[in-house]
């Protein structure tokens, strides 16, 4: 029997893919990474949930306690970059540092399996003429994951499966009634596991950064107000500027050496181009020119077709000029381009790589 690791966080999903590889025949492993403290996914109420599928399943479950690498590679990254005026993107970084690379290094080194499962809403196919394994948008569109995936390298995707990315998520709630999963009918978590189990972004920043106040400007320096704290606004943010004007505002740049909070029009947070730094190719080898492709800048933004131009050799700085200007480019975050438009899967769904934005020159 064939024997493979599944990420349990203990919602529907990963119940559910655990409990089709249990019925293909896969010898399943639960594994839980404990990440951190408090209620929610990830943490106590998870890991009590995921258990109990694994009893109902009559599989092994495992909790391994990731605390201090979550809190190295996501907690300290967040502080980090919003305290540096950037709006981090934890879940892609949390796939690559934290759940998949460690996971399957657990599955290997502890128990002797080579091959793991999440339930990501993805899909993977090995390429036999280029050799890669592709990473493709999920049969349910508004389920897909691909965004926050693109930065697994090769030799992880080599052994990771995803048994929900042909279906949709009203089918996953069905199978997992059928196969009578406690978790059949656990609510969706809304947010970022952190926000859950914080209350707010805001709130898990208050807890590592101290108010620090400044000045909020316009494009020409004019103070038009005041702010507590540079971690508080993001690019194209509109509410909680608290700035009375005749038009409303945007967060259009964060001076960070100033200390201060740039605002403008809507059409100023528009931009032409950027520049994105630890570009991971994923469907597609390194390209040695230009490429075209479209670009989703953020993860609910619609793929925008783009020209990417490499500014080194092995292509892990791009920069990136968009046919048209595009509203809240935001440094920090991750454009990932794809080779279709994400409407309609006949026209491309592969992720042909990712990278996180630099800040506006
Ligand atoms: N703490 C964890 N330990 C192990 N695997 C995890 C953990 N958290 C998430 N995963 C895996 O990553 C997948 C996607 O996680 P995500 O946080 O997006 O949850 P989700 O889409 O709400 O899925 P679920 O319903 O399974 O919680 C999960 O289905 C699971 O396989």
């Amino acid at each position: 029997m064939t024997k493979i690791v599944v990420g349990l966080s203990g919602g529907v999903d990963s119940s559910t893919a655990a409990a089709i590889l249990h019925h293909q025949g896969y010898e399943v492993v639960g594994v839980t990474l404990w990440l951190m403290k408090g209620k929610g996914q990830c943490c106590s109420e998870g890991m009590v949930d995921a258990a109990r599928l694994c009893e109902e399943l009559e599989i092994p479950h495992h909790i391994v306690d990731s605390r201090d690498l979550f809190q190295e590679n996501i907690v300290d990254y967040l502080v980090e970059g919003y305290g540096a005026g950037i709006t981090p993107l934890p879940c892609s970084q949390c796939n690559r540092a934290v759940k998949f690379g460690p996971m399957l290094r657990y599955a290997k080194e502890e128990l002797g399996i080579d091959a793991i499962a999440t339930g990501h809403y993805a899909r993977i196919s090995h390429n036999p003429e280029t050799g890669r394994y592709e990473l493709r948008r999920a049969a349910d569109l508004s389920k897909d994951q691909s965004y926050f995936l693109y930065d697994l390298p090769q030799d992880v995707l080599a052994h990771v499966h995803f048994p929900l990315g042909d279906q949709t998520k009203t089918e996953t709630r069905r199978v997992a009634a059928e196969f009578n999963l406690h978790t059949a009918e656990k609510p969706e978590s809304q947010d970022l596991c952190l926000i859950e189990a914080h209350g707010s972004m805001r709130d898990f920043l208050d807890k590592y950064l101290a108010p620090k106040p400044g000045d909020i400007v316009d494009q020409s320096g004019r103070v038009l107000g005041q702010h507590d704290g540079i971690h508080h606004y993001t690019i194209g943010q509109r509410r909680g500027i608290g700035v009375a004007a005749a038009e409303p505002l945007y967060v259009v740049g964060i001076d960070v050496g100033r200390n201060q909070v740039i605002v403008g029009d809507r059409a100023s947070v528009h931009q032409p181009e950027c520049t994105v730094q630890r570009v991971n190719w994923v469907s597609i080898a390194t390209p040695s020119g230009p490429i075209r492709a479209f670009v989703q800048p953020r993860y609910r933004a619609t793929p925008v077709p783009a020209t990417l131009v490499p500014l080194n050799d092995d292509a892990t700085r791009l920069k990136i000029t968009f046919d048209e200007p595009q509203f809240g480019i935001t440094p920090g975050q991750a454009a990932v381009w794809y080779d279709g438009d994400g409407q309609d899967a006949t026209r491309g769904d592969r992720v042909l790589g990712g990278g996180i934005i630099e800040v506006h020159p």
